[in-house]
């Protein structure tokens, strides 16, 4: 068995465990990164640039056909062939090369093979011929493993071997009837690219379609799902499944209707990896989330070498999240190992502050929702003075001149007591580049008074701001 040293262990090279190297190595500490898989993670191969891929091509086509002139151009429908092959070409045809190049190039050695922590700063890793390395960390081993498709124990669903996100990411055909458990940002992206690449989608929406946004979100999103064609069942439970010899899968609703698909996608949420990395050796409970303080370091851990961000810590599932908690954790690891100050403090060099309130998402449906911090509901449950101040997107004159029939909608969610904005939904064709505006003005916690100043240009989409900011009463 080998032993090798480094400063620091990251077990997982996704978009979070390669960003968290990085900073390591930029701060000058000597760092090792362990993958099992694909250097890359998730993102890169089953989750963020390939749905996104699968999601463009119907999305510019919608927007040709929106403009008289671009329109009589189009005559076609989606090639979907031509669509798959691009998801290919994002997904690096599910190659790491370009990635692994990265690593070397900014100097992190790469051990392939399952990581397992084997005790305090101890990484013990099984390559795939069954080798073992334990590395060994002088200062912090960082837990950047991040998650999987969450199976719910439905009655014979993984006997029907249904699609988790990973498949439906990567498919190779388009399934004529795709069923799919799950209302959230999974379920409602799929069902639009496979509706739009021609499948019969029905969405099985126990909770509702994307309820934990604002309520128009959810809305809007449904009614244009069901314009083209899925069915969406909002309250629908599904209660068995199964797959008979031919392939159909036969959904069983607990109110005992059936629903039959050729393909089943499970999108209910994700499982943390932690079930097989060690954590027993070190107190911890295997399977389980890891909860960390806001530099990302694991709570209960002796002398706090332990830290984990991304996914794995539950704090906010997305990429550029995730990459912000690794430049984070990175930066204090090499702070903490040369006795330099630690800048913890809110909204400090060292603490994820902006995952507690000030979270942007894209969800690339149709219509997109851009958001960012709290919805309207949720600064009410947090106990702030809100008011709401809603718009017509469809009522600026950059958005008539987008696309013939433009709709969309804004809100803008404002702490009365200290007059900033805490919250901003918009929902649109195209609003994705808009929303980091919003962003700036949470996260600055920009006054009101000053932001009647930041004005937008003409015509654009973006003058939503300034007629939300007469909404308001300036
Ligand atoms: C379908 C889908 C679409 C998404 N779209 C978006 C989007 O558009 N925008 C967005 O911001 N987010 C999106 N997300 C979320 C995003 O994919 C995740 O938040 C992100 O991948 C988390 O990064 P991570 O590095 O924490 O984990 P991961 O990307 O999961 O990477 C973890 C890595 O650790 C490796 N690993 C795990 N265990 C071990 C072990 N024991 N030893 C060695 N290696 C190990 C894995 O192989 C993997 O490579 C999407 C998610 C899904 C499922
Ligand atoms: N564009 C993006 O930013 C993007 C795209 C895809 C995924 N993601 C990330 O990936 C993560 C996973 O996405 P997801 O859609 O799987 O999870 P999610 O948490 O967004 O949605 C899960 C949905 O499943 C429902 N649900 C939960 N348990 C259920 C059950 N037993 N039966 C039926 N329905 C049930 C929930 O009510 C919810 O609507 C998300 O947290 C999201 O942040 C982001």
């Amino acid at each position: 068995m080998d032993t090798t040293t480094y400063d620091v262990i990251v077990i997982g090279a996704g978009p979070v465990g390669e960003n968290a190297a990085d900073r390591i190595v930029q701060g000058g500490l000597s760092v090792a990164i362990v993958e099992r898989e694909l250097v890359g993670g998730e993102c890169s191969y089953w989750a963020c640039m390939p749905t996104k891929a699968l999601l463009r091509s119907g999305a510019a086509l919608r927007a040709a056909r929106q403009v008289p002139g671009a329109r009589e151009a189009v005559t076609g429908d989606l090639d979907a062939a031509s669509v798959l092959r691009r998801r290919d070409s994002f997904a690096s045809n599910w190659q790491d090369d370009g990635q692994v190049a990265w690593l070397n190039e900014v100097g992190v050695p790469l051990y392939r093979g399952h990581g397992r922590i084997s005790g305090a700063r101890a990484v013990e890793v099984t390559g795939a011929d069954g080798t073992t390395t334990t590395l060994t960390a002088r200062h912090a081993v960082v837990v950047a493993t991040g998650s999987g498709a969450l199976v719910p124990d439905i009655e014979g669903l993984r006997a029907a071997a249904p699609w988790t996100s990973r498949d439906a990411v990567a498919a190779s055909e388009v399934p004529g009837r795709l069923a799919i458990i799950g209302g959230g940002v999974v379920a409602s992206e799929m069902a639009t690219a496979f509706a739009e690449l021609g499948s019969s989608v029905t969405m099985l929406a126990r909770d509702g379609v994307l309820h934990l946004a604002e309520p128009f979100v959810g809305e809007r999103v449904a009614e244009s799902l069901r314009d083209k064609g899925v069915t969406v069942r909002v309250g629908a439970e599904a209660a068995a499944v199964k797959r008979d010899g031919g392939g159909t899968v036969t959904i069983t609703l607990t109110s005992g209707e059936q629903v039959e698909a050729d393909d089943l996608l499970v999108a209910i949420g994700r499982t943390p990896n932690t079930q097989d990395i060690g954590l027993d050796t070190v107190g911890l409970t295997p399977g389980a989330w890891l909860t960390v303080d806001d530099t990302m370091r694991v709570e209960g851990i002796g002398d706090g070498w332990l830290y984990a961000a991304g996914d794995v810590n539950r704090r906010v599932l997305l990429t550029h999240q995730g990459k912000y908690q690794a430049r984070a954790v990175g930066d204090v690891i090499v702070a903490r190992a040369k006795g330099g100050a630690v800048d913890d403090g809110r909204w400090g060099r060292h603490a994820a502050t902006a995952d507690e309130r000030a979270v942007p998402q894209v969800v690339f449906t149709d219509p997109e929702i851009a958001s960012v911090g709290l919805t309207a509901a949720a600064a009410e449950n947090a106990g702030l003075r809100v008011r709401v101040v809603d718009y017509d997107l469809a009522a600026t004159a950059g958005s008539a001149l987008h696309a013939e029939g433009y709709q969309g909608h804004a809100r803008m969610v404002v702490d009365e007591d200290r007059k900033v904005i805490v919250g901003f939904t918009l929902v649109g064709p195209d609003v994705a580049e808009m929303l980091h505006a919003a962003t700036i003005a949470v996260v600055g916690e920009v006054p009101l008074d000053r932001l009647w100043h930041a004005v937008p240009a003409f015509p654009t989409v973006s003058e939503v701001w300034l007629r939300l900011l007469e909404a308001y009463g300036r």
